[in-house]
């Protein structure tokens, strides 16, 4: 939450307090000089030098009041959208690290509620929390000092009641309300259940006692939800009561302290209608802070579930003095060893593997044999918990990872083809190819006639709802075939594929002239040209039982 507060920027929100502090002042100041007015030209004879003041202050207060409204709008809302972009580039900030290996224990709809309905709410720290709370504690000092300055023991009263309004009710109606909201969930569960039960069963409950114990039973948990939903209604009615109720108890105490004053001669009348109007107005300084209990909760919750994502720990990270990027791009796995957190046994033992520059090579295994988890180690996705990896004879570990994946082009077994232009999702591969490179890798992987009928800047639908599975991948694939990098790491590119296309995108590979590490469950389509190895004969599926 404090990290929330310091994204949103002091100068502005401070802005933002003033000027609802002001908004509050002037609405008060106008009701005071109303009633000073209709005081003064009640009085006989009324005196012009004393109601022209009167008249312009009504009307000074009365057109400020709107203006300075909307600039407290303009700038509250300027604030909030500021802080909610702040706020999403952070949290996507923490996360990025994170994937993939960090988020695999997160379902995605939970992580999609985080950074939205989460995020959302913590958008709400200025305009629900913050301002209200300042607005309560500048208008309404400024209210009681005021008031001090025309009679000290009214300006007295109207802190406690201000005190009262703003903190203690709101208070204490959000821990009534949360009793009641749970006796109600309550309530409302057992209704429910009880009701599908006693449907369900009619026939074996109207067999045994003709079904008075179940109906015995839901009429107890129906007075329960009468009761929950009365203890709510008692609630608001007691909480609206107070609301109306206490400026009113503020404007009898300012007749009656102010009315003595009068009476004596100290004060005067125009002061009496001035100070208990002022008084009444006073209150709206209270008024956001009901609202700002409730959101409270809510709010705090939000931060501390985001905060929780983000404190998670990337499994891998960027070493503290990065080496420089070596000049050759050959890939070597040396006695490597990984074991996912809380898996039983590890996912590879003891893995040694070659990718010499432009070699190709193809694993192969059963499911489960670590054929992807090797792909993820040569992705530094993850690190290995024994022996290393090495790209052209540096260990991944000391290099920079942005520099590793650039030399590293990637196309995963469920491959992702964003909602967009089929050109667009290309150029994630490589941002300045030209169109016509585009349509060239589209006919290498026989992509030719969707690149016809589709166009290069036809839409894939979401999540490429309008192509299949095999040109899906196909496409991901093409995006690794566009990029720089010096090694393609393909995770199954042919699964989807017909023997006669798995041919030729494997026959593709074969002439790049990059180095190429496949996973494929079809050893048999590879040609002499790849050199294959078998995970199983590395490393044999563990004991079972
Ligand atoms: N994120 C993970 N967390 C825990 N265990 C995992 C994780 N990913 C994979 N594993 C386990 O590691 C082992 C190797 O998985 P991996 O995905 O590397 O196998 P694979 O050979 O690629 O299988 P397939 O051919 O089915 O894709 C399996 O036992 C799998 O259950």
């Amino acid at each position: 939450m404090r990290e929330v507060l310091a994204l949103a920027r002091l100068p502005r929100t401070a802005l933002a307090v003033v000027l609802g502090a002001v908004t509050v002042l002037c609405g008060a100041a106008l009701l005071a000089t109303s009633g000073a007015l209709i005081t003064g030209a009640a009085q006989r004879p009324s005196s012009l030098l004393v109601l022209m003041p009167l008249i312009t202050g009504v009307r000074l207060f009365g057109i400020s009041r709107a203006a300075v409204r909307y600039a407290e709008r303009l700038v509250t809302h300027d604030v909030t959208l500021r802080l909610v972009a702040r706020v999403r580039a952070r949290v996507l900030e923490r996360l990025v690290p994170l994937a993939p290996a960090a988020l695999t224990g997160v379902r995605g709809g939970e992580l999609l509620s985080r950074v939205r309905t989460d995020v959302d709410e913590l958008q709400g720290v200025v305009v629900r929390l913050v301002a209200p709370a300042g607005v309560a504690v500048l208008a309404g000092g400024t209210a009681v000092t005021l008031t001090a300055l025309v009679s000290p023991v009214t300006a007295a009263v109207l802190a406690v009641l201000l005190l009262a309004l703003g903190v203690l009710v709101p208070a204490a109606a959000a821990r009534a309300g949360r009793r009641a909201a749970l006796a109600a969930a309550r309530a409302d569960a057992d209704v429910a259940a009880d009701t599908l039960d006693l449907v369900r069963g009619l026939a074996d409950h109207l067999a045994g006692d003709g079904g008075a114990t179940a109906l015995h039973a839901l009429d107890g948990h129906l007075d329960r939800q009468e009761a929950a939903e009365r203890a709510s209604a008692r609630l608001a009615a007691v909480t609206t009561l107070l609301r109306e109720g206490v400026p009113g108890l503020g404007v009898v105490a300012a007749l009656w302290l102010v009315g003595s004053d009068v009476a004596a001669g100290t004060t005067s009348p125009l002061l009496l209608a001035a100070c208990a109007l002022g008084v009444l107005g006073a209150f709206e300084a209270v008024g956001g802070l009901g609202a700002a209990w409730a959101a409270a909760g809510g709010i705090r919750a939000a931060a501390g579930r985001v905060q929780a994502l983000a404190a998670q720990r990337p499994a891998v990270t960027d070493p503290e003095s990065p080496l420089p990027l070596p000049l050759g791009s050959a890939l070597r796995f040396e006695d490597v060893t990984l074991t996912y957190p809380g898996a039983g046994h590890p996912a590879l033992t003891g893995l040694d593997l070659d990718v010499p520059e432009g070699a190709k090579v193809a694993l192969t295994g059963r499911s489960g044999a670590g054929k992807s988890s090797a792909l993820a180690l040569a992705l530094r996705a993850r690190d290995p918990d024994a022996g290393r990896v090495t790209l052209g004879g540096t260990d991944l570990r000391r290099l920079p990872l942005a520099g590793v994946r650039s030399r590293l082009a990637w196309s995963a077994q469920a491959p992702q083809v964003l909602g967009g232009t089929l050109a667009g999702n290309l150029r994630l591969g490589r941002g300045d190819a030209t169109d016509d490179q585009l349509l060239a890798v589209l006919a290498g992987v026989g992509l030719g006639g969707v690149a016809a009928t589709l166009g290069l800047d036809g839409w894939v639908g979401e999540g490429g709802e309008r192509l299949s599975a095999g040109e899906r991948a196909r496409v991901a694939l093409a995006r690794a075939l566009l990029s720089r990098a010096d090694v393609l790491v393909l995770d199954e590119p042919t699964a989807h594929l017909d023997a006669e296309l798995s041919a030729r995108v494997l026959d593709l590979l074969a002439r790049d002239p990059r180095a190429v590490l496949l996973v494929t469950h079809d050893g048999a389509a590879l040609d002499r040209r790849w050199q294959v190895v078998d995970l199983d004969v590395r490393h044999p599926a563990p004991a079972r039982g």
